[in-house]
């Protein structure tokens, strides 16, 4: 179905090739998982699979990939669009139109298809992928796990013979990532090719054909999927990779909070000293409440974890804190009632879609260059990209060095918003101990996750949100 022979592509101003004698028979109807740590190449991969090699991306191509005996080189886009359905890595930049409905019907508008049968495959698709309650929401209005359900379900409505997933769980959460295994499962039923490049591992291990570690542009390391279910943890984190095994999580302390949104004990009286406090705080969009929070106090000098289901309100928990996000309720810091503004000035956050803050033309611009920022590169394995625009950086090193930005401001509160997207298991622990650093100084540090990885080696309290209905 697909086959990559002996290619080598060097992006265009690269000094290296990043796939360099990459070859890959995926069979029809096979699953395989492609992993291997940051920067190895899998997104690339996927890239020469769905033509955007050598159709949009520049650089220098030897070899190609091959769709049915046909170079994708040579087959015209909208063929290509008929035979392959993919998720990116931030699906909101793949959206084409305005809402769930017309963006699940976009593609079979594009090929032709009675509307007829566009209405009936949408509303399957809906169904299918529990997308109901989404039909006429804004697509730039969801939030970012639900953003990657709809990429998700938009990429199968044509009924591609080949999905491409980048990282399709990073959003994700549990329940929302055993809907996606059930969507694999599915497509695994229907005779579909599946390819998806991951770090998280763990809920693949039972719809996996065969699981594929790449390494500096080239296949490292190849397992059968029965083979790749039979991995314990050690020989695949010897192999720089996540682990199989779901971390049982025990739950850290509850943060101190109370409210209709909120799951914990009732805060102390008065305004801590030290930290932030949370009072009333609500937030509706077009006249749906979100956010509701009586009262919740985050400790200086601690990583208060938020957690809870897609849609919940992290996000726009984070952005009521960092004074992007207009609201009812006060907010104080270190005893101190804050203005909007002065939130922004006393905050810095990793954003989920960290591409919206890079703006410079390079690495290096991004951050003040002095010591202190060129060890923390070093620390966060950067140091070799400083010249390097950071949009050709790849997923999990543009989160990195969003990262590097959040460590050197300065600011009493940072957030960090589901960091461990495009995060290998190494860079779990560069990120974990950037946050550490950053409570050990005393600042306030939120992090937003649903990687129980994650959770469990950096969260010291808890802060559950439920959603206003009580779910
Ligand atoms: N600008 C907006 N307009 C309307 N609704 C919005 C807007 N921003 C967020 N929402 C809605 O508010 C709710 C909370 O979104 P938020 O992004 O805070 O969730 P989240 O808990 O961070 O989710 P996820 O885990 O998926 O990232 C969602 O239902 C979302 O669709
Ligand atoms: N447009 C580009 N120009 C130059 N180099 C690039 C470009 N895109 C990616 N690269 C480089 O190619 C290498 C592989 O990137 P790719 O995005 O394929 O990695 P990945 O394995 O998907 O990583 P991650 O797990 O971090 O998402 C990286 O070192 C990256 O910096």
């Amino acid at each position: 179905m697909i086959r990559i022979d002996g290619v080598r592509w060097t992006y265009s101003g690269a000094d290296a090739p990043t796939l360099d004698g990459l070859t890959l028979h995926v069979r029809p109807g096979e699953t395989v998982v492609l992993c291997g740590p940051s920067g190895c190449g899998k997104s690339t991969a996927l890239r020469l699979m769905n033509g955007l090699i050598p159709h949009f991306h520049e650089g220098e191509l030897e070899g190609g990939a091959h769709l049915d005996g046909q170079a994708v080189a040579d087959l015209p886009l909208d063929r290509l669009g008929r035979r392959t359905g993919t998720v990116l890595q931030h699906p909101y930049r793949q959206f084409f139109t305005d809402t769930t409905e017309t963006e699940l019907a976009f593609a079979l508008e594009n090929f032709g298809e009675p509307a007829e049968h566009i209405r009936e495959r949408v509303t399957t698709v809906l169904d299918e992928h529990h997308l109901r309650g989404f039909t006429d929401r804004r697509l730039q209005e969801l939030s970012g796990g639900q953003q990657q359900q709809v990429a998700c379900a938009a990429a199968a409505t044509h009924r591609p013979p080949v999905l491409l997933f980048d990282e399709p769980t990073s959003n994700l959460s549990a329940a929302a990532i055993e809907r996606f295994t059930a969507m694999l499962t599915r497509l695994r039923a229907e005779g579909a090719t599946v390819v998806i490049a991951e770090h998280r591992l763990h809920f693949l291990r039972d719809v996996a054909d065969r699981v594929v570690a790449l390494r500096d542009g080239r296949v490292h390391t190849e397992w059968s999927g029965q083979e790749f279910a039979a991995l314990d943890d050690a020989t695949l984190h010897a192999e720089g990779l996540r682990g199989l095994t779901l971390i049982s999580r025990p739950a850290p302390p509850p943060a101190v909070a109370h409210g209709a949104s909120v799951a914990g004990p009732t805060p102390p009286a008065g305004v801590p000293e030290n930290g932030v406090v949370l009072r009333d705080v609500r937030c509706a969009f077009r006249g749906r409440r979100v956010l509701d929070i009586e009262e919740a106090f985050l400790p200086a000098g601690a990583i208060t974890a938020v957690t809870g289901p897609n849609g919940v309100g992290k996000s726009t928990l984070a952005r009521v804190l960092t004074g992007l996000q207009r609201h009812e309720g006060d907010m104080f810091l270190d005893g101190r009632r804050l203005s909007r503004t002065q939130r922004q000035r006393a905050s810095a956050i990793v954003m989920q879609d960290v591409q919206r803050q890079l703006f410079t033309d390079s690495v290096e611009a991004e951050l003040r260059l002095d010591a202190r920022s060129q060890a923390l590169l070093g620390d966060l394995d950067l140091a070799h990209l400083s010249d390097r625009h950071p949009l050709s950086l790849s997923g999990g090193q543009q989160q990195r060095l969003v990262v590097a930005a959040a460590r050197l401001s300065a600011r009493r509160i940072v957030v960090f918003d589901e960091p461990s997207s495009g995060v290998d298991r190494r860079h779990l622990h560069s990120i974990t101990q950037v946050m550490r650093d950053l409570a050990a100084e005393g600042v306030v540090v939120l992090l937003i996750s649903h990687d129980d990885e994650l959770l469990a080696g950096a969260a010291d309290q808890e802060l559950r949100l439920k959603a206003i209905d009580g779910t």
